[in-house]
């Protein structure tokens, strides 16, 4: 039984490289239903509280639960198989397969069936994976090489990937990095969509403040390693410390 009232709860991450504190105190709780932004400075801990929410690095103090559960020391294949999975900056596919052949590929690897002599395109979940490609509206390039599509279409083709784990959140690293300025909304404007059907919730990290504005329920500023402020994107791109200091612009 889930007795938080939250997706996801961080309290006080704190985990240092070096002299570096990649998080100094990160607190957040991230509501179901809410997609939210993550912005800050380079180097501010973004990616690093990402990699702490999946994983991939241990904290040295601090806690993280998902839907009530402690998953701070869980093992990433675990945390992928209770419902966070993580879409990365660079998409993460096999660029000589065609996109159905990448969607198939990682149903092998989701059921255990790794096997290199097996029929892939006979997979039982095969019907299943056309359908994600096609909600994420890359179903005509199904049978297209991945290395001939747009960076738009692979990061939409890995973000299919990442819900045929049928998570119930997913982390993402700037989502529209690579994206032609053009294509940027289009992709996002399917990508919230197909989200908001599949009932997953959001959260990128972005640099572009007009994708947060208009795609991100919420937005929190991160600096320093911690969590600066939190709230509306309309509270806090007008907050005169984040046109300071992550905006770069001047103060009204
Ligand atoms: N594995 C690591 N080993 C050493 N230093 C690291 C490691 N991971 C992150 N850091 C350092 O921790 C700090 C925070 O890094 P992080 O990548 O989380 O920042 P970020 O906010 O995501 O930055 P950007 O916007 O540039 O991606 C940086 O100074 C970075 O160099």
């Amino acid at each position: 039984m889930n007795a938080s009232p939250y997706l996801l709860e961080a309290r006080d991450l704190q985990i240092r490289f070096g002299g570096v504190v990649a998080a100094d105190g990160v607190d957040l709780a991230i509501t179901e239903g809410r997609n939210l932004a993550i912005i800050g400075p380079n180097g501010a801990g973004k990616t690093t509280f990402l990699n702490i929410c999946t994983g991939w690095i241990k904290p040295s103090r601090g806690r993280v639960a998902f839907r009530g559960r402690d998953i701070t020391r869980m093992a990433p294949r675990k945390i992928c198989r209770i419902g966070i999975a993580r879409a990365f900056q660079h998409p993460q596919l096999f660029t000589e397969h065609t996109a159905i052949e990448n969607m198939l590929i990682a149903a092998s690897a989701r059921s255990g069936r790794q096997n290199p002599f097996i029929d892939m395109h006979n997979l039982p979940e095969r019907g299943e994976m056309m359908h994600l490609l096609d909600m994420v509206g890359c179903a005509d390039v199904a049978d297209r090489m991945v290395v001939e599509l747009s960076e738009g279409q692979r990061k939409l083709i890995d973000i299919a990937i990442a819900l045929a784990m049928k998570p119930a959140l997913l982390l993402m690293d700037e989502p529209t990095s690579g994206v032609a300025s053009a294509e940027k909304f289009q992709i996002m404007d399917i990508l919230v969509k197909t989200l908001a059907e599949a009932k997953v919730t959001a959260v990128f990290v972005e640099h572009d403040m007009g994708i947060v504005e208009n795609y991100a329920d919420e937005v929190a500023v991160w600096s320093g390693g911690k969590v600066q402020f939190k709230g509306t994107p309309q509270e806090v791109l007008q907050h005169p410390e984040v046109i300071r200091d992550v905006i770069g612009g001047e103060v009204a």
